[in-house]
Parts: C-alpha cells; structure tokens; sequence
C-alpha cells in the first residue's frame, strides 16, 4: 500500500496495523502539527446534543460495546478511535439506529430515541454517510441531490412533481455541490466521478437532509493524501454550525478536526478529551500507539 494511503480496515484486532496507520497517515505521535486545528477556532460550544449512557451491546455473549457514557456537545466535531475491533462501527450503528442497543440509553436533544430506527433517527436530524460509497452510476451528481432532497420532504419519491418544488430542489442542489466543491462535476453521472469526489457527493447527499447531527464513517478512508487534505478542509467547512461525530484511523485527519476524542478499547471508553491530551495519554499510548513510540 503507497505510503500516503489510509486503508478501509475490515479486520480486527491488530495493534501493530494501527500503529502502521498512524504511520501511513505520514505524522507521528511526536512531531504531529496541529498548529491549526480546527479546535483551536471554536467558538464556545453548547451543551449536549447526543448522550449515551450505559450504551452496550452484545452479539452471541460477546460485548462489542460496554456500558459506554458518551457525549457529544452541540456544535462539536467529536472523533471515535480505536485500535481495530475496538467497537467503534458498533457504537456508530447504535447511534444512527443501525443496531439496537442490549442495554443503555441514546438521547437526542433530551430526548430518548434508544432503538430508534434509522429512518426515524433521519427524521430527527441524525444523518449517516457511509464509508463504503453507495451512489447510482447512471444519477448525475445534481440528480442525486434532487433525489435526495425530495426524499428528506418526507412526501416519498414521486413522479409528478410541481415545477416550483423541482425549481426549490434545483437551487438547494446547486448551494450543496457547491458546498462540497462539486459545482463544476454537476452534471457528470456519479459513475464518472473521482473517490474523492464521489465521497464529496455522499456528504452533500447527508447534508441535504439537513442533519443537526452528521456521522461520518470513516472519511478519508481509502483516499491519497491530497484527496485526505481536501476532505479534511471540506469536513471542517461543513462542520461550522454543525454537530459531527466521525470514524477515522488517520490520526492526522483526528487531530486536524475533532475537538474531542473518544478512544475506545474492547468496548469501552478508554480515553477522552481534546486531541492533545488524549494522544500523550499514557493509558492510550500502552494500549494503541505503544509500538509507534518505539520506532
Ligand atoms: N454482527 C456481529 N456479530 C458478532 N460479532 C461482531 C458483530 N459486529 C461486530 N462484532 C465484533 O465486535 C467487535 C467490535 O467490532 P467493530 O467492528 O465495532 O470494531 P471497530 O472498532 O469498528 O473495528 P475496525 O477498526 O476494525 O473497523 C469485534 O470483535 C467484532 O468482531
């Protein structure tokens, strides 16, 4: 794999391979720049807008996730790490409702959506992209959106449509690909568009539903470096005046957005706090990056 690649992890349990991630991401515990972090621009954020308590689940007698406390502040960009098979795609799924929780408690903005289905979860504001890209080829980038738009109405897809609602669809469409960088690949059937590009698309697909909530599975994951570079500017853009909760094992792209980080190991919560802290945290330099620190 070339040096500046992230990999889409699909194994577990792999200490060394995280430490090889942190390597790939080309920083280093020690010598990470963070000079500009998107935290140190914060304006003061508010109060909790996603709470877990207690979350846990189980799958045959097996705990994935323990009895983890979560809280995502209102206007945040929060990361979840993890050595590999640490919990961090089950925790993901418990919070947009892709899985249902054995135990514990999921609040939205003080209000219990513990099990909610992922539709439902959508209605309240919780939009997921996901890493493994889902678009149609033969949609263009402006047909995705519109198609995305008329769904978040709540109204289903429909054939007849009125030409002042396509007209309202065809200029929020417009400010989306333009949010995203897409302006100028409007018009292109996804099929055509480059990774990078194409995962720009999905986020202007969740952004359409207007999330107060935007989870990102693993952005960056697969991406070259300028691609990566691109996404972390287009997340950070995307993040002002909203909540993200993200998925990453580029810890460059970590430390570059996140205010707060939660590192997960065997379920549960093994650390938190803002990037700094939590990567000299002796606790998780034993656990993850042990072996990085001895090259
Ligand atoms: N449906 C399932 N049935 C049984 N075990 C599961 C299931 N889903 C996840 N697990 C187990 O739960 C643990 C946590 O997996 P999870 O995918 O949440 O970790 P992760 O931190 O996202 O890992 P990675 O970084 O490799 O994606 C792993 O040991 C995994 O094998």
């Amino acid at each position: 794999m070339p040096a500046a690649q992230v990999p889409s992890v699909a194994g577990h349990g792999d200490g060394a391979r995280c430490a090889s991630v942190w390597r790939w991401s080309g920083v280093k515990a020690a010598d990470a720049d963070h000079t500009s972090t998107r935290a140190d621009h914060r304006p003061s954020l508010g109060g909790a807008l996603l709470t877990t308590s207690g979350l846990t689940k189980s799958f045959r007698g097996f705990t994935a996730v323990n009895g983890v406390d979560l809280q995502v502040r209102e206007g945040s960009v929060h990361a979840l790490v993890g050595p590999n098979g640490a919990g961090k795609t089950t925790l993901f799924n418990l919070l947009t409702g892709f899985l249902a929780p054995s135990s514990g408690t999921v609040t939205l903005a003080g209000q219990d959506v513990t099990g909610l289905p992922p539709e439902k979860m959508a209605h309240l504001g919780v939009a997921r992209s996901f890493q493994i890209t889902s678009l149609f080829d033969q949609l263009t980038a402006t047909e995705h959106l519109e198609l995305a738009l008329q769904s978040s109405t709540g109204q289903g897809l429909k054939f007849w449509r009125s030409d002042v609602l396509m007209g309202r669809f065809a200029d929020r469409s417009a400010e989306l690909l333009e949010e995203v960088g897409l302006s100028d690949q409007a018009h292109e059937p996804a099929g055509a568009l480059a990774y990078g590009r194409k995962r720009a698309l999905e986020l202007a697909i969740a952004l359409a539903l207007e999330p107060r909530l935007l989870l990102l599975d693993e952005p960056t994951a697969g991406m070259g470096i300028e691609d990566v570079s691109r996404t972390i500017e287009l997340v950070r853009r995307v993040a002002v005046g909203r909540t993200v909760v993200f998925v990453d094992h580029n810890m460059h792209v970590v430390g570059s957005l996140a205010d707060q980080v939660t590192v997960l190991q065997q379920g549960r919560v093994l650390a938190e706090g803002p990037y700094d802290a939590v990567r000299t945290d002796p606790r998780v330099i034993t656990a993850y990056l042990g072996e990085e620190q001895d090259d």
